[in-house]
């Protein structure tokens, strides 16, 4: 189906919006007035410029307040809506949606709302055009979308139609059966947007937090399936007020947009792209260093041996347990000091994986290993994070590692770590509902509730990503502020079956934990009831515990090495979380920590 994008969904000048939807595969935009008139483009520029961007004008939105008014009123508003006939006729676009009156002139009338939007598609006629009326969501009397169809059925006029906007349906939790009553060559536009449940006024939701399909919490797909199976053929447009778009740039918000349009497509059944390849762990992760020493250091205490080296690559192999670290020094690594860069995800279909991602406009990467080397397909996160698809000790694949060669004389893994339990990616401020549908819809796997973590200096919010038995869990997290980007440190958190023998290893190798404040243990002491010494334990090594209705959590954190730390963590019992409860203390310990240190 056709796709379009309201020019509100995206920053900048009317320009950058066009070019940004063009490049992400737009078939057309919906012009927002106020772009309109803050263009230096004459109307018939503009037309030029859509069209060699291979953009149809598919809407001009809004016209407001003009039905069900008094009549000297409405005489105003006729000739109002004839200067901008005149003006669509030279943009070449020929749907106009007028909203349903907020005017306090309004009557609640549906029989003159309908008299008078007929003749006013009486005159748009005469200029090639069609009315689409929507309901919105906080019209004076006008406020729902079947209402706003009785109206448009009661002026019977062949240049009327209705408009459906799945935010004013579902954030009134309307149900949206209904609209397969309406013939689908009445709904005359179908605009689409999602949104978080919030409890708050509508207007205020609607204008400062409507998201991308998928982003929030509507059923969007579900109202689509209504409007198809009313018969409706127009396109697929997106309009979304949010606040953070309206700051990010404009070409990565329309891809995010676009992916979110693909990905609804594929729901209802109007598209058929590759099926998503869930991972089923993680191979490996990588960190570029300017300086290997520092991290070889906490590998080394944390019981990892340097297994093997690359074969023509400065990356060394760190290995302990099922857990592999990747430590690249290359000249080719960002030299933004020490970083996780990349993860490498264990994949039942690799090339299957990186033809899903591409489909989703996933950028694919350029193969940055050497001729010889196994193939890796690849594709960048929306925060930058490369990600690898790849095999591991499987024999009808190649095998990443066959890119290594055996470092001899290294000894077996001491410290318990098992595995990679988790990774924590801080995204970039704008693109955070972004990526949590870019880890979804590309990877397949599941979001988790979001939570609010308190900073000493800011909230965090976090957002986990898993596939369906915890193979694979991405912690993403956001500042409450852009500049919190580089605030806050990536992690990778460690699997161990025995936290405290774990952390006393580390320590007694040289390693240094992350200290917690004498507090936090008296509140442990008052909330759960512990064994002989074990809180005692906890406190020596900066141990911290959580519990849910599945079972328990022990975890405890190295120093941070430029933007990366480690954490040891002891899931047990089925355990779902992440220890939220307590990330508030290791923020302040983190904080505290850095003022020390002065790094
Ligand atoms: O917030 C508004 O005023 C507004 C305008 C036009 C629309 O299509 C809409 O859904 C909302
Ligand atoms: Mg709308």
């Amino acid at each position: 189906m056709r796709t379009s994008i309201a020019t509100v969904s995206l920053s900048g000048s009317l320009t950058e919006k066009l070019t940004a939807a063009s490049r992400a595969g737009f078939d057309g935009v919906e012009i927002f007035e106020n772009d309109l008139l803050a263009s230096p483009l004459r109307p018939e520029e503009i037309r030029a410029r859509c069209g060699g961007l291979g953009l149809g004008i598919d809407l001009y939105q809004p016209m407001r307040d003009i039905e069900a008014v008094p009549e000297e009123e409405f005489a105003r508003n006729l000739r109002r809506a004839r200067h901008k006939f005149e003006l669509m006729r030279r943009l070449g676009v020929d749907t106009v949606l007028v909203c349903s009156s907020v005017s306090p002139l309004a009557v609640d009338d549906d029989a003159l709302a309908a008299e008078q939007l007929s003749r006013l598609a009486d005159l748009a006629q005469g200029f090639g055009i069609r009315v689409a009326y929507e309901a919105l969501a906080w019209g004076r009397h006008v406020s729902t979308y079947d209402h706003a169809w009785h109206v448009v059925e009661t002026a019977d006029h062949p240049a009327l139609g209705t408009c459906l906007d799945s935010f004013h349906i579902l954030s009134r939790g309307t149900d949206p059966k209904g609209i397969e009553d309406i013939p689908g060559e009445k709904i005359f536009f179908l605009q689409l947007a999602d949104a978080p449940l919030l409890a708050m006024d509508v207007l205020q939701w609607s204008r400062h937090y409507r998201c991308f399909p998928g982003q929030g919490g509507f059923d969007v797909a579900g109202l689509v399936r209504h409007v198809l199976r009313a018969g409706y053929a127009g396109p697929l447009s997106l309009e979304v007020f949010n606040d953070v778009f309206r700051q990010a740039e404009a070409g990565p918000t329309a891809v995010d947009a676009q992916r979110s349009l693909l990905v609804l497509q594929e729901a209802v059944g109007l598209a058929d792209l590759p099926a998503p390849v869930v991972p089923t762990g993680v191979a490996f992760a990588e960190l570029v260093t300017p300086d290997a020493e520092p991290v070889s250091e906490v590998l080394g205490a944390l019981g990892f041996t340097r297994a093997a080296r690359h074969r023509s690559k400065p990356v060394d192999l760190w290995q302990a347990g099922e857990a592999r670290v990747l430590v690249n020094t290359g000249p080719a690594a960002r030299r933004e000091g020490t970083g996780l860069a990349a993860i490498g995800l264990e994949s039942p279909d690799p090339a299957g994986a990186a033809r899903r991602a591409e489909a989703l406009l996933a950028p694919v990467l350029p193969r940055r290993r050497a001729s010889e080397d196994a193939p890796l397909d690849a594709v960048a996160a929306p925060d930058g994070t490369e990600l690898f698809f790849c095999a591991t000790g499987r024999p009808q694949q190649p095998d990443w590692r066959c890119d290594f060669k055996d470092v001899e004389h290294a000894g077996p893994a001491t410290g318990g770590v098992r595995r990679i339990d988790h990774l924590a990616l801080v995204q970039p401020w704008h693109h955070f509902d972004e990526a949590t549908l870019f880890h979804r819809s590309v990877l397949g796997l599941s979001a988790q509730e979001s939570v609010d973590v308190a900073d000493p200096y800011g909230l965090l919010r976090s957002r986990a990503v898993t596939d369906a038995d915890g193979s694979v869990r991405i912690a993403l997290t956001v500042g409450a502020a852009p500049a919190d980007d580089t605030v806050h440190a990536q992690h990778i958190a460690l699997a161990t079956d025995d936290v405290v023998a774990a952390a006393r290893r580390y320590r007694e190798a040289g390693g240094l934990l992350l200290p917690m404040p004498a507090n936090y243990y008296d509140d442990l002491a008052a909330r759960f009831e512990f064994s002989e010494g074990e809180l005692e334990a906890y406190r020596e090594l900066g141990i911290l515990y959580d519990r849910d209705r599945y079972g328990e959590f022990r975890h405890c954190y190295t120093r941070t090495v430029g933007r990366v730390f480690f954490e040891l963590v002891q899931r047990d019992g089925g355990y779902r979380g992440y220890g939220a409860q307590n990330a508030p203390v290791r923020l302040a310990a983190q904080h505290a920590a850095r003022r020390l240190t002065g790094g």
